[in-house]
């Protein structure tokens, strides 16, 4: 049986400045998990948290799953970081590494989570050997680097050909979708078949997150 659907808020567009508040806030609002993104200002041109950030969201009281979505090059020196700080999952782009394989082992080997994120113009034949190894695919609806972006439409015929692989293989894999995603265009991510929805700016944005999540949560089947 697919996944459960989860809502997951893209910290990048929350306020910074009040960053374990908006935080928990978020959580409170209905969340299921929260999306990291690190970025390195070399992998993707611009620069935000690192690990000692998400050690104080946990200290700061946040319980949650977190998924560390990595935009940074290379990736395998700063995974054990990231382990300590409480990450849940670690999800890397198979561009950032030498080796996707031992990459998938390390995360694994420090009883972390693993997750492939693919940008827009990534194809999935990088998941053909591998795709068995990870819990979760991030599929990239827009270009990695910023919140508030247009969704890409082209990414919902991919969100379609790899929950096809994902059922063929082992339907117990995630589908997450990363990028621009709004009131408009939930239903047709959610009908492609992904089961997580990383938003951040359609959240944080907002002057209520419990009002906004409760109005995405509706427009799930089991809601
Ligand atoms: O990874 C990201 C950008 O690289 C963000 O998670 C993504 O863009 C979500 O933000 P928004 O919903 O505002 O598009």
């Amino acid at each position: 049986m697919m996944n459960k659907f989860l809502i997951a808020p893209s910290i990048l567009s929350a306020d910074f400045a009040k960053l374990g508040e908006e935080v928990l806030c978020v959580i409170s609002a209905g969340a299921d998990m929260l999306h990291f993104d690190v970025m390195d200002n070399h992998y993707v041109p611009n620069l935000s948290i690192g690990p000692m950030v998400l050690k104080s969201l946990r200290n700061y009281g946040v319980t949650v799953p977190v998924d560390v979505h990595l935009m940074i090059k290379p990736i395998d020196g700063l995974i054990s970081d990231f382990v300590d700080a409480g990450a849940h999952c670690i999800s890397f782009h198979p561009e950032a590494t030498e080796n996707i394989d031992r990459s998938i082992q390390l995360i694994r080997k420090h009883g972390c989570g693993v997750g492939l994120v693919l940008n827009p113009g990534t194809t999935l034949e990088c998941l053909k050997y591998v795709i068995n190894k990870v819990d979760v695919i991030t599929l990239m609806s827009v270009n990695p680097g910023f919140g508030g972006q247009v969704f890409l439409p082209e990414t919902l015929n991919k969100i379609r050909q790899t929950r096809k692989l994902i059922n063929a293989i082992d339907d117990t894999i995630s589908l997450a979708v990363d990028g621009g995603i709004n009131f408009g265009n939930f239903n047709a991510v959610r009908e492609s078949g992904a089961n997580i929805f990383i938003i951040g700016s359609a959240i944080f944005n907002s002057t209520n997150y419990h009002d906004v999540i409760c109005r995405f949560r509706s427009m799930l089947p089991q809601y």
